[in-house]
């Protein structure tokens, strides 16, 4: 079941995209994407390698822009807001973010503050109040002092999802944050994204994960949206079929009764 009522999903879109086209030289890479997510709702992007998760979740990012349609921020064309505008109403954090191996985590997650500050004003006791905060949510106060290049790839990955939650802004996007993560820190993030209250939109592999913490997802195929709905409506046989070329089986969790997804990848393997 939804976790979004009828009332939020009447609501304006927190971000749209309407005929979204992306060409990265000759190539067209994502083709008329109409997406729309409402307040508060968390939308999972999934779709096999080189579907244009990322490209999508730039552009809606602002980072790049589409060769046509819009992209628009509650009832604000993107491209008409300024870049600090933009950074207080949309954090994102991409799948690979280099930063200078001698920043400190603590440092690296006060750039989040840059859009309510300037990039010369100091640190307010906000600002520091806003850094300690996403520390402690992704777990990582005890790595504050430390520079960037003595943390794990998870630790790392923690750090610059934290950057993005300092931004506090409403809306997140999120190129596969569990990315790095052990099992434990994954479900513990996906949580916290669940808990925040915000909108989010974010790009996951990991498809039970989706399953579980997404209110709606949206499938890419090729540079195509072939599927948007809850998860269980989308996570079926035939869409995982066309959209991963994998055989997909639906299980029920023994304790939690939850649907869970088996996958194989091709009928040999699932009549040995
Ligand atoms: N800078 C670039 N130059 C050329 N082609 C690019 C560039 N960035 C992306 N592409 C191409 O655009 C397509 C979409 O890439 P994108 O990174 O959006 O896919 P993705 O679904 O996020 O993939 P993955 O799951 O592997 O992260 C791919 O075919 C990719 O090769």
């Amino acid at each position: 079941m939804s976790l979004l009522d009828s009332t939020t999903r009447t609501a304006v879109p927190a971000l749209s995209a309407q005929g979204v086209t992306c060409a990265i030289g000759r190539r067209t890479v994502l083709s008329d994407v109409d997406l729309s997510v409402v307040p508060g709702e968390v939308l999972g992007l999934i779709g096999a390698n080189g579907t244009g998760k990322s490209t999508l979740l730039r552009t809606l990012a602002g980072v790049r822009s589409p060769a046509a349609g819009e992209v628009r921020v509650g009832d604000r064309p993107l491209a008409g807001l300024r870049p600090q505008e933009r950074a207080r109403r949309i954090g994102y954090v991409a799948q690979e973010e280099a930063a200078p191996s001698d920043l400190l985590v603590a440092e690296l997650v006060a750039l989040g503050r840059v859009p309510h500050r300037g990039a010369w004003g100091g640190l307010g006791e906000d600002d520091r109040a806003a850094v300690r905060r996403a520390l402690r949510l992704v777990d990582l106060e005890y790595a504050a002092a430390q520079p960037l290049d003595r943390l794990s790839g998870g630790e790392r990955r923690r750090a610059v999802l934290a950057r993005g939650l300092a931004q506090e802004a409403p809306l997140l996007l999120l190129d596969e944050p569990t990315n790095h993560l052990d099992i434990g820190h994954r479900l513990a993030l996906m949580r916290l994204i669940r808990g925040l209250g915000r909108t989010v939109v974010l790009a996951l592999h990991d498809l039970d994960l989706a399953a579980t913490f997404c209110d709606r997802i949206a499938v890419l195929h090729d540079g195509r949206l072939v599927a948007v709905g809850e998860p269980d409506a989308v996570l079926t046989p035939a869409v995982l079929h066309d959209a991963f070329g994998v055989l997909a089986t639906r299980v029920t969790h023994p304790l939690t009764g939850r649907t869970h997804l088996l996958f194989s990848h091709d009928e040999s393997e699932t009549h040995p």
